[in-house]
């Protein structure tokens, strides 16, 4: 099980995991497969046609130099010519190819984090930094990008060349090239050094990257609260401290990456050095010709920059490794809710509406104390029930369990009679409409988010939805319903926004209606014409509101009081107001009554039936 920190899982003591998370994404390589034998096969001969142009030196030394003649120079010297046009022709091939699977990957895994962050239920996103799933979203991911098209295509060639210069120079000379084979042995434990230590600042960095992100993102957020209490000081300071950290662990990287990549220049050049004495005084005694000399020198030189590359390929390689952990952090989180096998859809036609929660007790994970205990409460099929409690007493959370943003603890809400939990999402969500006390608008038209849950409504269907929710305005937006809104669009005021929001719930008028507080934010002109409006779509819809006043209160059938995460009354308003002090003083300035419960507000069974027969007994 991952350890959590900040809201954020982090998995320690397993070095291997790293690496096996990043082999984990090699499927993403497959829809590539053929470019990426294209880029492979070019940057191979790219690579022999390179190995080849000291060979021909070398035979234009010992041949037409030392034997002067100029025919023969022309042909290899046109050789070499033609060697280096097919090396850059090569190159071309080998990067076109690079981009294009690349990039595609990188689109295709990106696609899948979103997907897999869809599925995953809201009590994931509760828990988790945006900044961290951000970053995870966009660095990594292009962490990963260039090390499968440059760290990982560099490694594989270098090691490639490594063997094939290693090769050719003990054919050359035996001691001299086991002699650079030997120098491969400091290489491997530099590296392998150097690679420990870089695992661990690179997971710290991004982690980092992420905590960053996430401030930005609460501030840019926030921006109007925090200006408002002149906050900005201490803001910018927590910023300063996290940007301070980020930066001093990126000091600390590319310090190690230096020293290593010192050591790295070192010893080829080390190595070179001994070879050129060496070399020479071989050449004196006649066992080695200057051609082969040259040979050996030139090739020998093409390994410095594979041996130089060498630390940040694996400082790539090490990010690559730390960010597939990171993505993989999020990728197999099991999305808690989801289709249970048996799950059926229901079509709208067939639904009644009837909502009921039978002992339901709800605690969100992490937490000790249940918000929701023994919850029992029925909805009769177009019955309008709302909500009411003091703050922070459950009413947003008990909404939340019906189109199973969350799941019940214990107990089950059925919708005729069928448990939620065996009904396809789907259909679930198509049959309820919510509306949340926060309306969120996401940066697109006003048409695409009103048909956010009902892409196959018609302009009739949007027209009725925008006319109950009195949100006709839309039309009047610049470019009606085609205007953006939301983060990057037109700003609305907090009432529109909440009135597109009532639409988008509304919009086909879906079997049950959720809503949260939903006339929070209006004038008390407009509350009144959607209150009215709300009145005539109420009339044939299941409804659940959460309600804070008392004009909203209006609305409903019945109302049930929620105190400390359970139901304790249940009846119509002007009963429960007035007899029920508790629910007097949600509603109105009251002080809350230290009084016994009325006999109304005692559990169910116990009490006598309302006068319209069903109040004030607990369903
Ligand atoms: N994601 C969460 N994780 C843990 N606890 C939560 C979470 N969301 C809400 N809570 C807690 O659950 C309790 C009920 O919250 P909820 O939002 O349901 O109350 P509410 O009655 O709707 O309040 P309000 O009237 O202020 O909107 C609160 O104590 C709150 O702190």
């Amino acid at each position: 099980m991952p350890a959590e920190s900040d809201g954020v899982p982090t998995h320690r003591g397993d070095a291997a995991r790293p690496l096996r998370n990043l082999w984990r994404l090699r499927h993403y390589l497959r829809p590539h497969a053929v470019a990426f034998c294209w880029l492979l096969v070019a940057a191979l001969a790219a690579t022999g046609a390179s190995l080849a142009v000291p060979l021909v030196v070398q035979r234009v030394v010992d041949g037409p130099v030392a034997r002067h003649d100029p025919g023969g120079l022309v042909r290899l010297g046109g050789l070499a010519l033609l060697l280096g046009l097919a090396e850059a022709l090569l190159i071309f091939i080998r990067r076109w190819a690079q981009t294009s699977s690349s990039v595609g990957m990188e689109a295709t895994i990106r696609a899948d984090i979103y997907a897999h962050l869809q599925r995953l239920p809201a009590g994931f996103h509760d828990r988790w930094q945006t900044g961290q799933l951000l970053s995870r979203v966009t660095s990594d991911l292009s962490v990963i990008r260039r090390f499968l098209s440059f760290g990982l295509l560099f490694l594989v060639l270098n090691l490639v060349t490594y063997v094939a210069v290693v090769v050719l120079l003990v054919r050359l000379h035996p001691t001299l090239g086991l002699l650079v084979a030997a120098s491969a042995v400091p290489l491997f434990l530099i590296s392998r050094r150097f690679g420990r230590y870089y695992h661990a600042a690179s997971r710290r960095m991004q982690d980092q990257q992420g905590d960053v992100a996430t401030l930005v993102e609460e501030t840019a957020q926030g921006l109007r609260t925090m200006k408002a209490y002149g906050r900005g000081p201490e803001l910018a300071a927590r910023f300063a401290d996290g940007a301070r950290a980020l930066h001093d662990t990126g000091v600390a990287k590319s310090r190690l990456l230096a020293r290593t990549s010192a050591l790295f220049d070192l010893v080829p050049n080390l190595t070179l050095g001994v070879v050129l004495v060496a070399g020479a005084v071989a050449a004196a005694r006649g066992a080695l010709t200057i051609g082969e000399l040259v040979a050996f020198v030139s090739l020998q030189l093409m390994l410095i920059w594979p041996v130089q590359s060498l630390g940040w390929i694996i400082a790539n390689g090490q990010e690559a490794a730390t960010a597939a952990d990171r993505i993989q952090e999020v990728l197999d989180t099991e999305p808690a809710i989801v289709d249970a096998p048996h799950a059926v859809g229901l079509a709208r036609a067939g639904v009644r509406g009837r909502l009921a929660f039978e002992g339901v007790s709800f605690r969100y994970p992490g937490t000790p104390a249940p918000v929701l205990r023994g919850i029992d409460l029925t909805v009769e099929p177009g019955e309008t029930l709302a909500l009411v409690g003091a703050t922070g007493v459950g009413k947003s959370t008990l909404l939340s369990l019906v189109p199973r943003l969350h799941d019940v603890s214990a107990g089950r809400i059925t919708l005729d009679g069928h448990d939620v939990r065996d009904l396809q999402l789907a259909s679930l969500r198509r049959l309820v409409g919510v509306a949340f006390e926060e309306p969120t608008l996401f940066s697109m038209s006003v048409w695409e988010n009103l048909t956010l849950g009902r892409p196959d409504a018609d302009a009739d269907e949007v027209r009725a939805a925008l006319a109950l929710a009195q949100a006709d305005f839309a039309y009047e937006l610049p470019w009606g319903l085609a205007t953006r809104v939301g983060e990057q669009g037109l700003t609305l005021s907090g009432g529109q926004r909440q009135r597109l929001a009532l639409a988008r719930a509304v919009l086909g008028r879906p079997a049950v209606l959720v809503l949260d507080d939903p006339l929070s934010a209006l004038d008390v002109h407009t509350e009144a014409l959607v209150e009215a409006a709300l009145r005539r779509v109420l009339r044939d819809t299941t409804a659940l509101l959460v309600v804070h006043r008392p004009s909203t209160v209006a609305l409903a059938d019945r109302v049930a009081l929620l105190e400390r995460g359970r139901i304790t009354a249940v009846g119509t308003h002007s009963r429960l107001l007035a007899t029920v002090p508790a629910y007097r003083a949600v509603l109105s300035a009251d002080p809350p009554s230290t009084d016994p419960p009325p006999a109304e507000a005692r559990p169910a069974g116990r009490l006598p039936a309302g006068p319209d027969g069903r109040g004030l007994v607990r369903s």
